[in-house]
């Protein structure tokens, strides 16, 4: 379980708070206008934010401040792939930074790249695959790294609208393998109804308490109102 208890986060002058908890395995979209502090949000869980109060706990153990120490594994838009690696290092990248990989751990890397479709395509650069292949092997990252909390931040806004529904399956499926929570900004609420959980909203320097999407979506709030049209 992830509890943000009593959190509020700092980004500069900017102030989010959070009190709310997710079930292991919970998945959440977080919807809200541009500036709102979605991102601040998973910044704060992964410790890129400053604490201002509050504590953030998984399995009831308060998170240590140093972001890599968290149990938190991360997905951006821009994938945060390595130009000069190649797919099984930037997979491997998420085992070992050190890149010396046990004979045991490349076989899980081979094995998490399989999974997501991407066989044969190890030795690739990420410049020689497409869009949504590269999205699939950040996603084979995430599956080694088998961390309990998973944040994405639009992961998936440069892709065209069927590829982006299959990334998000693949997400879903990802993420039972490990028993993670997945908390995902998006700015789409198709995206929050294919993730098929939780929807927190964030407005007025506050994260909602996630809500099921459907009786999210049956009673909208004014400001989601305003901000889809
Ligand atoms: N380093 C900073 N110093 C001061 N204010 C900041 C800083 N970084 C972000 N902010 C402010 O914090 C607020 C929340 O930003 P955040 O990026 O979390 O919003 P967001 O909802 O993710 O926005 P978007 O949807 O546009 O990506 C914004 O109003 C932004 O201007």
């Amino acid at each position: 379980m992830l509890e943000l208890d009593g959190c509020v986060f700092g980004n500069g002058g900017f102030r989010l708070a959070a009190d709310w908890a997710l079930d292991a395995g919970a998945r959440c979209a977080v919807l809200g206008p541009s500036g709102a502090g979605k991102s601040t949000l998973l910044a704060g869980i992964a410790g890129f934010a400053d604490q201002v109060s509050g504590t953030v706990r998984a399995d009831g153990q308060a998170l240590p401040p140093v972001p890599q120490h968290r149990p938190v594994a991360m997905l951006f838009q821009d994938h945060n792939l390595f130009p000069h690696l190649t797919v099984a290092q930037n997979v491997g990248l998420g085992l070992r930074p050190s890149l010396k990989l046990t004979a045991a751990e490349r076989a899980r890397v081979a094995d998490a790249l399989g999974q997501v479709g991407l066989a044969g395509l190890e030795a690739r650069k990420p410049a020689e695959l497409s869009g949504g292949q590269q999205s699939r092997a950040a996603i084979a990252r995430l599956l080694v790294m088998a961390r309990p909390v998973m944040l994405l931040d639009e992961p998936f806004s440069a892709l065209g609208p069927a590829q982006r529904t299959d990334m998000l399956r693949l997400v879903v499926e990802v993420a039972a393998k490990v028993s993670a929570s997945v908390i995902m900004v998006t700015h789409n609420p198709e995206e929050a109804r294919a993730l098929a959980g939780l929807v927190s909203f964030v407005d007025g320097g506050v994260a909602s308490v996630p809500a099921p999407v459907e009786d999210f979506f049956a009673r909208p709030p004014q400001a989601l109102r305003d901000y889809i049209g």
